[in-house]
C-alpha cells in the first residue's frame, strides 16, 4: 500500500497567501487497476497562476491544489509508460498520483544531461512562455529596445537572454539588488535597476531615451502605466501577467492609464497563454536545449526540499524573495 500526501486549499486566499490556508492530507492508494500507472513525483512546480484560480473560482476550500510535476512511474499495468520512466504531468502538489488517463502525462522533452527540474522551468511551461511570449508576440529585431519586468523571475530571465540573443538592448527590473547584480553581470542585460529604489519614470527616460519598442509584462498595474509614454510609435507590448492584481482584495484598480498615449502612439497590447503555441513546444524546447548547452541561456532554481515546504515555495512568488525558477524538491 502506498501513502500520497496532498495538498488542498483549507481556506481561499485573501492577499498573499499564508501557510495555514493550506492542509496537508495523507491518502492510501488502492492497487492499480489494467492501463494504470503510480507516478512518485520527484520536482514540483509552483507558479503565481495557482493564486489567480482562487480569485476565477477555479480553486475553492477543500480543493486539491494544482500544478505541474516531474514524476519517476514506479509501478505500471501499461505497456506505454514501463516502471522507470520519467514523465511530466499536471498532477498537482501531491507525492503519489495513480493515473488512469494517460494523456494527462507525457514524456520529458529530450534534455541530455540537464537537470530533469529543468522541465518545469526553461525546458518547460516557463520557458515556453518567454520563448513565444517574445518571439511570436513581440517579434524583436536586431537593436531594438526590450523592455521585461520580474526580470529576474522564471519568465523574465529567460525573456531577457532570448532578446540577447537575437541582437536586442535589454533593459530590466527586479525587486532586490542581488537579483539585479545577477541579471546585469550574469545574464549580461544592458540596462538594469531595481525598481522599488527608484523612480520608475526616470529609471526608464535614462535607460531608453529613445523609447522603448517592445515591453514583455509581467506585472500590469502601474508599472505598466507608467510604462506607456516611454513606448515608441507602433510599440508591441506582451500582456503576459499581472503579479501587481493577483493578491489584490476587492475591486481591481481602475487606473489611471494613459489611454490618449495608447492611442497616439498607435501601441499594441496583445495578452497570450503559452498553450496557444502547444503544437509548436517540440523544437522550441530543441533550440532552448540548444542554447542552455551553449551557455547562452543561464538559469536559476530557487529550490525548497520536501513536499512540506510548497506553500512556503508558493509564498515566496508572492514575497519577491524567490530567483529563477521556484521547484520543489520532493
Ligand atoms: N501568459 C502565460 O501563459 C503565462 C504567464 N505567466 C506570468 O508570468 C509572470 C512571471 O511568472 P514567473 O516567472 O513564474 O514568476 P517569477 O519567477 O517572476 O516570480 C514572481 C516575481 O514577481 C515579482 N512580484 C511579486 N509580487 C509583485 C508585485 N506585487 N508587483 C510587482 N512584482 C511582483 C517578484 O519579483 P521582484 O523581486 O522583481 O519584485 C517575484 O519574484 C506572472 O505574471 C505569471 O502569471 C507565467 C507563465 C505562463
Ligand atoms: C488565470 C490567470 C493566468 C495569468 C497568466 C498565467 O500565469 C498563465 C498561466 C497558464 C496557466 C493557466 C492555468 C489556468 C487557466 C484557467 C483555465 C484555462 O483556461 O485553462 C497554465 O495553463 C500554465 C500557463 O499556461
Amino acid at each position: 500500500m502506498v501513502r500520497s500526501k496532498a495538498w488542498i486549499l483549507e481556506t481561499p486566499f485573501h492577499g498573499i497567501p499564508k501557510e495555514d490556508d493550506f492542509k496537508l492530507l495523507k491518502e492510501d492508494l488502492n492497487d492499480l487497476k489494467d492501463g494504470e500507472v503510480l507516478c512518485e513525483a520527484l520536482y514540483l512546480s509552483v507558479d503565481p497562476y495557482m493564486r489567480s484560480l482562487v480569485s476565477l473560482g477555479m480553486l475553492k476550500a477543500g480543493s486539491p491544489m494544482v500544478g505541474d510535476q516531474v514524476a519517476i512511474i514506479t509501478e505500471s499495468k501499461s505497456r506505454d509508460y514501463p516502471v522507470g520512466t520519467n514523465v511530466i504531468g499536471r498532477l498537482g502538489w501531491r507525492s503519489h498520483t495513480i493515473v488512469s488517463d494517460l494523456t494527462h502525462i507525457k514524456l520529458l522533452p529530450p534534455m541530455d544531461d540537464l537537470p530533469l527540474s529543468l522541465a518545469l522551468g526553461p525546458m518547460g511551461m516557463t520557458g515556453m512562455t518567454a520563448y513565444f511570449g517574445l518571439l511570436e508576440i513581440l517579434d524583436p529585431k536586431p537593436g531594438e529596445t526590450v523592455l521585461v519586468n520580474s526580470g529576474a523571475g522564471a519568465v523574465g530571465s529567460i525573456v531577457g537572454q532570448i532578446a540577447k540573443i537575437k541582437g536586442c538592448r535589454v533593459v530590466a527590473c527586479a525587486g532586490s539588488e542581488d537579483k539585479c547584480k545577477w541579471i546585469k553581470e550574469d545574464l549580461g542585460f544592458d540596462v538594469v535597476f531595481n525598481y522599488k529604489t527608484v523612480d520608475l519614470g526616470e529609471a526608464l527616460s535614462e535607460a531608453a531615451p529613445d523609447g522603448i519598442e517592445c515591453f514583455f509584462d509581467n506585472v500590469a498595474g502601474d508599472f505598466m502605466s507608467t510604462v506607456f509614454p516611454h513606448m515608441k510609435l507602433y510599440g508591441r507590448i506582451a500582456c503576459c501577467g499581472t503579479m501587481s492584481t493577483y493578491n489584490a482584495v476587492g475591486p481591481q484598480p481602475s487606473g489611471p492609464h494613459p489611454y490618449m498615449t495608447i492611442v497616439f502612439k498607435q501601441l499594441r497590447l496583445e495578452g497570450f497563454m503559452v498553450r496557444r503555441w502547444w503544437g509548436k513546444w517540440s523544437p522550441a524546447q530543441v533550440e532552448m536545449l540548444q542554447w542552455i548547452k551553449e551557455g547562452k541561456i543561464k538559469y536559476k532554481e530557487c529550490l525548497f526540499h520536501g513536499i512540506e515546504t510548497m506553500p512556503k515555495g508558493f509564498i515566496s512568488l508572492f514575497e519577491g524573495s524567490n530567483f529563477g525558477k521556484v521547484i520543489i524538491k520532493a
